[in-house]
């Protein structure tokens, strides 16, 4: 809903009401009909402000709405009804005005900022674009690139950038509010007319046909086949038209998104990244019950580019750094990376670099005075084991021992210390200054605070927590193993690693299992099968009575480790190279490998790969959930989407199982189970059964389906 109250003497003040960021909800909408009714029918009143309540001016259309029939006055005719005002309206924007919030900002006649307020169109994340004049009018504004930079990317733009694009009139550090009306007396007498941005031509622009094809063509880039970025760009285009052509044009694109399926997919993720912060363990402990402690002091083990990044992070979210290897070339060369990175990071952001928040150390000692510490050195068990030791006795009571391992046993690495209740994993994704995904591992003895504790460091660091219990792989890495075999198999049976790569790509992936796979490095998991003990010869395609390809292995014996030597899956110019050529000497390994093995290539489908790769992995998922790994599906779907690159107008593999039908899923895996005896992974769970015999309900409800695990503490 929305207040209404005259201020000093003669300005209407409209207060937008619904904690906790005043989203246009149908009530919201019908209060600014309402209230601007009121404001101009008042004779006293010779202008109007609009504010948000508690210091936020709007964050845009409510989202919740989109799942139902829209009722209430919309959005489109509300903000005209605001445009067409005969007294002067002024837009005090505090805190965000972000789509729709900004849109409505936009049929204001004027605009008046807080210095720290963010303004943005962030609806190209929802699957959306900017479909309440948004579109319309920022180009009208500010120009067609800058209108197609801030709409096809979603960024916040600072107050300060607002105001050098002309996006807003003026920036205040004092009261927004106080401003806008002082503000808005002094243009009381002056007719809104010439502030109406739909009366405003497209400003003129020398080559603007080249501007939308440079502009287009990195967006379908970018988009991995998503929609809503593709139409942004084409309602821009429509702002060169007369207004209400360039209206209808918005109309029917957002009516493509909104219908696409897309859009629903980016709206679950925007929700599901929200709820895995409401993270529970088998325990019972959760996140509103328990309290994290702050940390002040970390240290990180092991600089290698996993500790680098993690560094970074924990620097630039204020947090002071030790950071130690005992190897003194590999720490010096890290105190280079780490102070560049940090210079860089500070240029982007505009403020000074935090270089004296980090000091180097080639020993251990200083663990004895941090609260939180996060191992990261090489991915060795016995190695971690030793580190873990060493830090029970070194540290203070109370220091949280963190390892950033991408896999291994937490509970063991916690046997090792003095105080089990204080070890988490905490798994960080590379690069870890950048990637958003951050694991947070509990084992069977691990404290809801040091939980608690990892959880919002994470959060402090800028990245979405999600909390998943103790097993091989974690979450991530677990459903990644089926994913890998099945594109390994389907190699085996007669693909190339171009086609299979080419349809994940198609499909969405940032990267093909096997570019990826080249690029992270092929030894990396050939060192850990090794751990596991590989087959006897080599050669042998069994493994524990089931089917295993050992082709990842046999590459790794040729010193094909991937990228870094030039030599893969692919071939690259040099060591280092980035761009992936087929080579002709594995289709040569790859017919030997056949031969030797009795193997007949046949003919290989669009759909068999997908459905092998994918329905593999979401099995596995849903192994995790029936197995209390994962609390619910939106966990999965938010590491795969931020850590994975699963696109993420897909929503996530366990949105994408629903949207396909778990009835499919599940015809699929057992006919392909059927074909496949020997590969246990293709073998639907039970929980997919369970979910199927109870009518495939949504995802938001297949919580109510799992078994509460037992509580190990
Ligand atoms: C044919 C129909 C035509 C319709 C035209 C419509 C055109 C306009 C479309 C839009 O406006 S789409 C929405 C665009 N806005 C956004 O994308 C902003 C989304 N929100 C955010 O980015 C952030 O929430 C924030 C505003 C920057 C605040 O961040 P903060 O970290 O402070 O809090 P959060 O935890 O993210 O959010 C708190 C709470 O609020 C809920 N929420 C936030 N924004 C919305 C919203 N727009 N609608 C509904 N709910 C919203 C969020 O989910 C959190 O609640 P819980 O999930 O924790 O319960």
């Amino acid at each position: 809903m929305a207040q209404y109250s005259r201020v000093s003497g003669t300005v209407g003040l409209i207060t937008l009401l619904n904690p906790p960021v005043n989203a246009l909800s149908a009530a919201v909408r019908q209060g600014i009909v309402d209230m601007m009714d009121k404001a101009l029918s008042d004779r006293k009143v010779k202008s109007v402000v609009i504010c948000g309540h508690n210091g936020k001016f709007c964050g845009g259309a409510d989202i919740r709405e989109f799942s139902s029939p829209l009722t209430g006055p919309l959005l489109i005719p509300v903000i005209q009804g605001v445009e067409s005002a005969a007294k002067p309206v002024v837009a005090a924007i505090e805190g965000v005005a972000l789509g729709g919030g900004l849109e409505l900002a936009l049929g204001c006649h004027y605009r008046i900022a807080h210095s720290k307020a963010r303004l943005g169109l962030p609806e190209v994340h929802l699957g959306l674009l900017p479909g309440a004049g948004g579109s319309q009018r920022l180009p009208r504004l500010i120009g067609v690139p800058a209108a197609l930079d801030i709409i096809t990317t979603g960024r916040h733009v600072t107050a300060a950038e607002a105001l050098k694009l002309g996006l807003v009139d003026r920036v205040t550090d004092r009261n927004t509010v106080d401003e806008a009306v002082k503000f808005a007396l002094s243009v009381a007498d002056q007719s809104p007319q010439s502030r109406r941005i739909s009366t405003f031509p497209c400003p003129h622009h020398p080559d603007l046909d080249a501007v939308f094809e440079g502009v287009m063509q990195r967006v379908r880039q970018r988009a991995r086949g998503a929609l809503a970025p593709v139409a942004c760009v084409q309602a821009v285009a429509a702002a060169t038209l007369p207004f209400a052509q360039g209206m209808e044009r918005e109309r029917e694109l957002m009516a493509t998104l909104f219908t696409s399926g897309q859009a629903r997919a980016q709206q679950y993720h925007f929700f599901a990244q929200r709820a895995v912060g409401r993270w529970s363990m088998p325990s019972g402990a959760r996140w509103d019950k328990t309290k994290p402690v702050a940390v002040h002091k970390a240290m990180v083990i092991g600089l290698g580019t996993m500790g680098r990044g993690i560094s970074v992070a924990l620097v630039q979210a204020g947090v002071s750094v030790v950071a130690m290897e005992t190897n003194e070339k590999q720490l010096m060369d890290a105190k280079q990376a780490i102070s560049s990175m940090l210079e860089r990071g500070a240029k982007r952001r505009g403020v000074a670099p935090a270089l004296d928040k980090i000091r180097y150390s080639s020993d251990m000692q200083p663990a004895a005075d941090v609260d939180l510490v996060i191992e990261a050195v090489f991915e060795d068990m016995a190695l971690k084991k030793k580190v873990f030791q060493q830090l029970s006795a070194l540290c203070k009571p109370g220091t949280f021992l963190c390892s950033n391992t991408s896999g291994l046993d937490v509970d063991q690495l916690a046997s090792e210390t003095r105080t089990p209740e204080l070890v988490v994993g905490m798994h960080f994704f590379a690069p870890a200054h950048v990637m958003k995904l951050l694991e947070v591992v509990y084992g069977s003895r691990s404290s809801p605070q040091a939980v608690a504790t990892a959880m919002e460091l994470g959060k402090q660091m800028g990245k979405v927590s999600v909390a998943v219990g103790n097993c091989r792989g974690f979450v991530g890495n677990r459903m990644l193993k089926p994913y890998l075999e099945q594109a390994f198999f389907l190699l085996e049976e007669g693909a190339t690693p171009e086609f299979v790569d080419q349809v994940l790509e198609e499909f969405g992936f940032a990267m093909g299992v096997f570019r990826m796979s080249d690029l992270s490095g092929l030894d990396v998991g050939w060192r850990v099968r090794k751990a596991d003990g590989l087959p006897d010869g080599h050669s042998a395609r069994i493994r524990q009575g089931c089917r295993y390809s050992p082709l990842g292995d046999l590459l790794c014996e040729q010193g094909r480790f991937g990228q870094k030597t030039g030599r893969g899956w692919y071939q690259y110019d040099k060591p280092g190279g980035q761009v992936a050529k087929p080579d002709p000497w594995l289709q040569d390994f790859l017919e030997k490998f056949r031969t030797q093995h009795g193997l007949v290539a046949r003919r290989i489908d669009h759909q068999e790969v997908l459905e092998r790769c994918l329905y593999a992995l979401m099995n596995e998922g849903f192994r995790i959930l029936e197995d209390g790994i994962a609390a619910g599906p939106e966990d999965i779907d938010v590491i795969y989407v931020l850590g994975y690159s699963w696109p993420p107008h897909r929503g996530g593999p366990m949105f994408y199982a629903a949207m396909v039908g778990l009835k499919k899923v599940l015809e699929r895996l057992e006919h392909y189970h059927q074909e496949h005896p020997d590969i246990p992974s293709l073998k639907p769970c039970n929980l997919l059964r369970k979910l199927v015999v109870s009518g495939s309900p949504p995802v938001q409800k297949w919580r109510e389906f799992l078994q509460k695990p037992q509580s190990q503490l």
